[in-house]
């Protein structure tokens, strides 16, 4: 990863590579955390990496490797038996009372380690590997910096990155999940405490408050969420296509490019977190809607999987998933596999899907080939250019076009306050005008046209 301006702290990672991984996967996982971790701010300074049968139950790493990860960090390199636990930055955050409704935190640990930058030795210690908060424990007083497994990253992760309401609840929900059996008792009183009490009574207490926070933010979530779906049956009927994929495939390139919006893109992993929705740019009749949806990864903490349903909800009402993948990525098809099994955790593998190769202008044309022989039926383009964007579009319009049918509506003279619905549901052919109302020849999706006419029955 590039040293880019501002000083960055710097973070070691660590991985153990367990029987039947591959070295590929092994290497990819690990570029893949360092991306995520890169994200959050850190520049990845090491990777301490070691095959094991199991992590090791006390610290992860076997003794030598945690010597040698600890010489990194300059840490101690032990587990001392009763040592003054080292208060830790990254449980602080997790502050039982840190309210959504909090002004975001913009802060970042970098800022935090400023302070330390003319040692210039990583802070923070990563783990590919979800590990029990007593391992955490272990580590962080063996290497004396901070440590976050990946499930940590990435929550934090979309804890930042969350801007809708519902986002930001639904972040809120499985990052509090993740703090509870994290927390721990509190010593000494420098940074950011905030009264808390010592002693396990006091932690039990502070235990308590998250979990009652944690059923708030579940009642208030519950609620927004039926109002969407109520929202959401009202758009049913409309044309709907929505990109899905891992992230950094490419989705928001292309929502911008087929729709004229400006969503964010960004080389960053989980650069959206919110669908959003826009008709398709020029304008079709009747329109046709995009969605933009919250990107995967492998190893997906599956209270995030949970939380995010209902964004991905989205996904599963429109009736053309375009899967997008970064076809320049060498473990793109790890990367659809598990796309394909989120998708299909939630319902959404029934369906209809194309599979569009993004990033095809990345690769040479031996590439290029390769991949388009791999996958028949596939659409290889570039979000980035014009002339592959203009013939998705046109893809997408004539998928639709097959499963429009022709009718004739007629609308009495008493209901065409709504014939707006119309124009909104179907294409119209042709209109003519008698005494008994308009008799309009229209095309559109047969559960269009079966709303229409229950609305302009006589
Ligand atoms: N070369 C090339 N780069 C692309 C292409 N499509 C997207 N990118 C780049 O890939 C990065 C990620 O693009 P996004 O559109 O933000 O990806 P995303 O799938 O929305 O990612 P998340 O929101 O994080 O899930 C950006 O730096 C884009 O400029 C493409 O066709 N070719
Ligand atoms: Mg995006």
């Amino acid at each position: 990863m590039s040293n880019s301006s501002p000083i960055r702290p710097l973070a070691v990672l660590v991985g153990v590579q367990l029987p039947g991984v591959s070295d590929v996967d092994h290497t990819a996982d690990l570029a893949e955390l360092g991306r995520l971790v890169h994200t959050l701010g850190y520049e990845v300074a090491a990777t301490v990496s070691q095959k094991r049968d199991a992590l090791a139950a006390a610290a992860v790493l076997g003794e030598g490797k945690l010597k040698e990860l600890a010489d990194l960090t300059g840490g101690q390199g032990y587990i001392p038996s009763a040592a003054k636990e080292r208060k830790s930055k990254a449980r602080d955050r997790w502050k039982a009372n840190d309210a959504v409704d909090d002004a975001f935190e913009a802060e970042t640990d970098a800022d935090e380690a400023f302070g330390e930058e003319e040692t210039r030795k990583p802070t923070v210690v990563i783990v590919d590997h979800d590990i029990t908060p007593s391992q955490a424990r272990n580590l962080e007083k063996a290497t004396g910096a901070e440590v976050l497994d990946r499930t940590g990253v990435i929550v934090d992760i979309f804890h930042r990155h969350a801007h809708s309401r519902e986002a930001r609840l639904q972040v809120e929900i499985a990052r509090l999940n993740y703090v509870v059996p994290r927390m721990r008792e509190s010593t000494g009183s420098k940074e950011r405490q905030r009264g808390r009490g010592t002693g396990e009574a006091a932690l039990e207490l502070d235990r308590r408050k998250v979990r009652d926070r944690i059923a708030e933010l579940r009642e208030e979530l519950a609620a927004i969420q039926k109002q969407q779906a109520n929202r959401r049956v009202a758009r049913k009927d409309q044309l709907r296509v929505a990109l899905v994929g891992y992230t950094n495939a490419g989705k928001s390139s292309l929502m911008r490019a087929l729709t004229g919006s400006n969503v964010l893109v960004a080389d960053k992993l989980f650069a959206t977190l919110d669908t959003t929705v826009r008709a398709l740019s020029p304008a079709t009749k009747p329109r046709l809607l995009v969605s933009d949806t919250v990107g995967f990864i492998k190893k997906l903490p599956h209270d995030l999987v949970a939380s995010f349903r209902s964004t991905l909800d989205e996904a599963l009402e429109a009736s053309l998933l375009l899967y997008v993948v970064d076809a320049s990525d060498p473990t793109y098809e790890a990367q659809l596999e598990v796309t394909e099994s989120v998708l299909a955790e939630i319902g959404a593998d029934v369906v209809p899907r194309m599979l569009l190769l993004n990033k095809i202008d990345r690769l040479d044309e031996e590439g290029r080939q390769r991949v388009i022989r791999r996958h028949r039926g596939a659409i290889a383009l570039s979000a980035h250019d014009p002339k592959d964007v203009e013939a998705l579009r046109q893809t997408i319009i004539d998928h639709f076009e097959l499963s429009m049918i022709d009718e004739e509506l007629i609308v009495p003279y008493a209901k065409q306050s709504r014939i707006s619905e119309i124009y909104e549901y179907a294409r119209v052919i042709s209109e003519d005008y008698d005494e008994s109302g308009a008799r309009l020849r229209v095309r559109a999706l047969p559960a269009a046209l079966a709303r229409l006419r229950r609305v302009f029955a006589a």
